[in-house]
């Protein structure tokens, strides 16, 4: 073991080991204890039988982490099931029998694939589109489900309006219900509590499709699909550190037979200068001394040959094993940073708005402390300013959650206009934007606002052939040399209250 090769194997490992099981931390409390106790003792302890007890002793902990993952895979594939029963609910139209026969196929085969589930929830949304959007207006002429369900004449539609809620009702509750059985850790709170808000406050047929994306979102970063994949690199890296001790027992019994080889020869050749010796004091003439040293030369020569092929041998052996150690270390790290890159992009996605692309707010949450202490530090300004949307409901109440959703995907396009690159813009939720805006004066903070909020105003926006204005209130504070984050945002949230108040499309400073 004192072996320096071997050495730097073992801790090469170790870093593997320890670095992957820190990455991983966060998505399941049951995994994050079985992964404290694999770092502690293989940051502790050096022998290689005790790391690999460890692990095994953790592998109950991966199972019933995984068990509890099967768990929500079943919830996920009943919500399905329940919202493509509560489709057939739905008044006047029909599901596509064809497609809701092929979900319900694919449902059947893939649902325990965490890698097929992102290819499911997508198909249900399909389908809960096609139900909700294509049917109506061909059997109905130009009139749409839409303005059917909740168009105000007539008592068709007030049936309609009433199934509607209730339909509405019981895909919240289901939605809501499988929410409430994700364990995601703490971070997670803000961004469920929004999405019950939102399945709470949807009013309309046409709100379905993103409020099942909204929950599956959730859903999916929930049933981790990192953590299967962490899952089976454990057991992967379990059974690769014990071949790689048994490499390790293999070079090291290698290096004990080199020693008792040396050993042997060592007394070999002992006697048989030993041998010469005597012979030599006890040889009367010259032609007999002349034999036997040619004799015993010939012995010498004969054991050192033998000897060097043992140890070529033995070299080789051991230089064999050292390789496949290297080899399986070299791709331990491989799979370790092939993970890490999974986590990455999971992180990334949970950190980023769907809708806009923009970061969400628990990227906000995330850069907020660091970026004022870093402003406080540097004796630089930091102006944090929020964004509201004027008349955001009549938008959707008048042109539909989808003309809705298309203005703010629009609006980051503008706000990035008037930008640098170091300035930051956040979807904090709703129709709200925050926009921070690092090491700047009071001056330039003020023409970047009023350029983005003319920006808004200018922005051609049309919903079918009619030209609908678009504008927003802006808040802003500069951060206080003795301010907290959540006392900063309070003040910018104030004065956009007041540009509210004050008639909207207007951006107001507050007092420092
Ligand atoms: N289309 C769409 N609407 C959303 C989304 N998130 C929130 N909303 C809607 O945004 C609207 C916000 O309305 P309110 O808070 O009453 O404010 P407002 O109508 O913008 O009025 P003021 O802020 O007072 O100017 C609600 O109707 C929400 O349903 C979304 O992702 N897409």
């Amino acid at each position: 073991m004192s072996d320096p090769a071997t050495t730097q194997l073992i801790e090469t490992l170790r870093k593997a080991v320890s670095r992957t099981s820190m990455m991983a931390e966060g998505t399941d409390p049951q995994l994050d204890l079985a992964l404290k106790e694999i770092r502690q003792t293989i940051t502790s302890n050096s022998d290689a039988n005790a790391i690999s007890a460890v692990l095994k002793a953790s592998e109950p902990k991966l199972i019933k982490a995984d068990e509890a993952r099967d768990f929500r895979a079943k919830k996920l594939r009943d919500t399905l099931h329940d919202l493509i029963d509560l489709l057939e609910r739905l008044p006047s139209h029909t599901v596509p029998q064809k497609q809701k026969k092929d979900l319900l196929t694919k449902i059947r085969s893939q649902w325990q694939s965490i890698s097929h589930w992102p290819e499911l929830v997508e198909s249900s949304i399909s389908l809960i589109e096609a139900t909700l959007l294509v049917d109506n207006e061909a059997k109905n002429g130009k009139r749409s489900l839409f303005k059917k369900l909740f168009s105000k004449n007539g008592n068709e539609s007030t049936i309609a309006e009433k199934n509607v809620s209730g339909i509405l009702l019981d895909v919240s509750q289901t939605l809501t219900s499988l929410l409430d059985n994700l364990s995601l850790p703490e971070n997670f709170d803000d961004q469920i509590s929004d999405v019950k808000l939102f399945l709470n406050d949807s009013r309309s047929l046409e709100h379905i499709p993103k409020m099942v994306a909204e929950t599956t979102n959730l859903a999916m970063i929930a049933l981790g699909k990192n953590q299967q994949d962490l899952t089976s690199y454990l057991s992967q890296l379990n059974s690769q550190l014990a071949s790689i001790n048994a490499g390790i027992v293999t070079s090291y019994k290698s290096q004990r037979t080199l020693t008792s080889t040396r050993h042997d020869f060592n007394s070999e050749l002992q006697k048989q200068v030993s041998e010469t010796t005597t012979a030599v004091t006890q040889a009367t003439d010259l032609g007999s001394l002349k034999n036997l040293i040619e004799t015993k030369l010939e012995t010498i020569s004969s054991t050192m040959d033998t000897y060097q092929k043992q140890m070529l041998d033995q070299e080789k052996q051991a230089s064999q094993s050292i390789s496949q150690l290297r080899n399986k270390v070299s791709r331990m790290e491989k799979d370790a940073s092939t993970l890490r890159l999974n986590l990455q992009q999971k992180l990334a996605q949970a950190m980023t708005d769907s809708l806009t692309n923009l970061p969400n707010r628990a990227a906000y949450q995330d850069s907020i402390l660091p970026i004022c202490n870093m402003n406080k530090k540097a004796r630089t300004h930091l102006a944090l300013a929020v964004c509201d949307i004027d008349h955001f409901k009549s938008v959707n109440d008048t042109w539909g959650h989808l003309a809705g959703d298309k203005v703010l995907r629009l609006i980051p396009r503008q706000i990035r206009s008037a930008l640098t690159e170091k300035d930051m813009a956040f979807r904090y939720g709703g129709e709200e934007f925050v926009i921070l805006l690092p090491d700047t004066t009071l001056e330039t903070a003020k023409m970047k606002m009023e350029a983005i909020r003319q920006a808004v105003e200018k922005m051609p926006f049309n919903v079918q052939g009619v030209p609908v204005p678009i504008t927003i209130s802006i808040g802003i504070a500069l951060l206080k040399a003795d301010e907290t984050h959540e006392g900063l945002f309070e003040r910018a949230d104030k004065s956009l209250y007041l540009a509210k108040e004050q008639g909207r499309n207007r951006a107001i400073f507050a007092q420092t």
